[in-house]
Order: structure tokens, then sequence, then C-alpha cells
């Protein structure tokens, strides 16, 4: 479980969370959404200390992220908002090979990993392709892969089918909902809430660093229609 509590957060002189609790309980499928610049990526990555808060607390199984920044990146997988920051490695397969390598599981497991993750991504057998030499797209697909080849217990994704084609976005989704109704919890953070609204047990939906709607979808139509997030009919 992850457990957000009176978050606070600034920037500067500018608060961009105030006061933000939620809970993300094991096995959820929670839609993060808002305007720009309504905090959503400050939010997200606070759960696995990217960001350190103000005040308040974010919890991963019941510890506190900043007391344990490992096990929190371990438990939490994330996939940023622009994946070419966070690949590591030379080529298509070390890069989705580094997470598993550093859990320290044997080569066997981590190829399986790489190779099974490349496959929910669409990109089955690519391990030799060079980073640098990837489109945006195929990029947004290894990093995705990479999250996926840790098989952690939460996994956060922000913005996660940007600059994906159809087939990949297809290949996305129906990875993430398999992981779910595998038990894992999901937390993606979207401006496209028709793509996944059908998917996900609860919406959380922020405007200037609050919380104005927490709820199962069908449950705060109202509340998103009133922040201008468009709603599937
Ligand atoms: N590193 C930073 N330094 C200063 N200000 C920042 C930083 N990161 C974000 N901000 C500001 O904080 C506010 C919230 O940003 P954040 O990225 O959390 O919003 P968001 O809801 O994810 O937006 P978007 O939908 O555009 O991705 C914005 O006004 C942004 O300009």
């Amino acid at each position: 479980m992850i457990r957000v509590e009176d978050l606070t957060h600034s920037y500067g002189d500018t608060r961009v969370l105030d006061g933000v609790s939620t809970t993300i309980a094991d096995g959820e499928f929670v839609l993060v959404v808002g305007a720009n610049g309504s905090g959503k990526t400050t939010l997200v990555r606070q759960c696995n200390g990217l960001v350190e808060p103000d005040s308040g607390t974010v919890t991963v199984d019941g510890t506190p992220v900043h007391e344990d920044l490992v096990r929190a990146r371990t438990r939490v997988g994330m996939v940023f908002q622009h994946p070419r920051d966070q690949l590591v490695a030379a080529t298509v397969g070390a890069d989705v090979a580094f997470g598993p390598e550093n859990l320290g599981l044997d080569r066997d497991t981590v190829d399986a990993r790489v190779a099974d993750a490349l496959d929910a991504v669409g990109m089955a057998g690519r391990e030799d392709e060079r980073v640098d030499e990837l489109s945006g797209g195929e990029e947004a697909r290894v990093a995705i892969a990479g999250a996926l080849a840790m098989e952690p217990a939460h996994l956060i994704l922000d913005e996660p089918l940007a600059g994906l084609d159809a087939t990949g976005r297809d290949a996305v989704r129906s990875r993430l909902a398999a992981l779910h109704a595998d038990g894992a919890s999901v937390v993606v953070v979207t401006h496209d809430l028709h793509e996944w609204f059908d998917t996900a047990d609860r919406v959380v939906a922020l405007a200037d660093g609050c919380i104005v709607a927490d709820g199962p979808p069908d449950s705060v139509r109202d509340a998103l229609a009133d922040v201008a997030v468009d709603v599937p009919p």
C-alpha cells in the first residue's frame, strides 16, 4: 500500500502540493488527472523519493519512503514522463536488464525478464539495438519494459502512452491490465481519461495542488467536468 499523508511541496516560493492525502491500496488501478501544472508529476515522484516533501509523509508498505530509498525504489516502479531521462545503457537489452541485475537476480532470470518485458511492449528480440538510435516511441516502450522487468509491487507511469502508436498503446494497456489482474497496484498519470476510464478502480483529480475528486470513475464525473477534465460519455 502507498499512503500519502498531508503532503505539501513548494518549488521556491510556489506551493504546488497543498495538504494532499490519498492511499493506493494493494491491487488498485488509479488514475491521476488534472490540468497542466496541477502537481501530478510532483505528487507521484514523491512515491519513490525523487522529490522530498516540505511536510507530510509517503509510506510504501508501511515504511516512510525517505527512511529507505532503496526499498521504496524496489517496491515502486516508475516510468517517467520523458522516458529518455531514464534510459541508462547503450543497448535495449542492457537497459531493460539494469534493474533486475541490481536486484541480484541470476543471468537466466534476468534474460527471461528482459525478453518477456520487451515482448509486452511490442519490441521482442530487439535486445541488441542501440538506445541512442531509437525513435521517441521506442524509447518510451523500452522505459516501460525496464519498469516491467523489475516486477514491482506498485507501478507508477507518468503519461505512459505519450508518443506511442495505436499498437503500442494497446500493448501497454493490456499488459498493465494483466499486471493489475495479477494483484499489482498501478497508478497512471494521464490527460487522456478515455484510454483508461474502463480499466481504473479510482480516479484522483488534482487542481492547484489539492485533491478535488477521489473516487470510482463514474462517481467523479461531475467533479472532473468542473475542473475541465474531459470525461468519456
Ligand atoms: N523542478 C522544478 N522547479 C521549479 N518548478 C517546478 C519544477 N517541477 C515542476 N515545477 C512547477 O510545479 C508545478 C507543478 O508541476 P508538475 O509537473 O507537478 O505538474 P503536472 O500536473 O504534472 O503538469 P503536466 O500535466 O504539465 O505534466 C508547475 O507549475 C511547474 O512549473
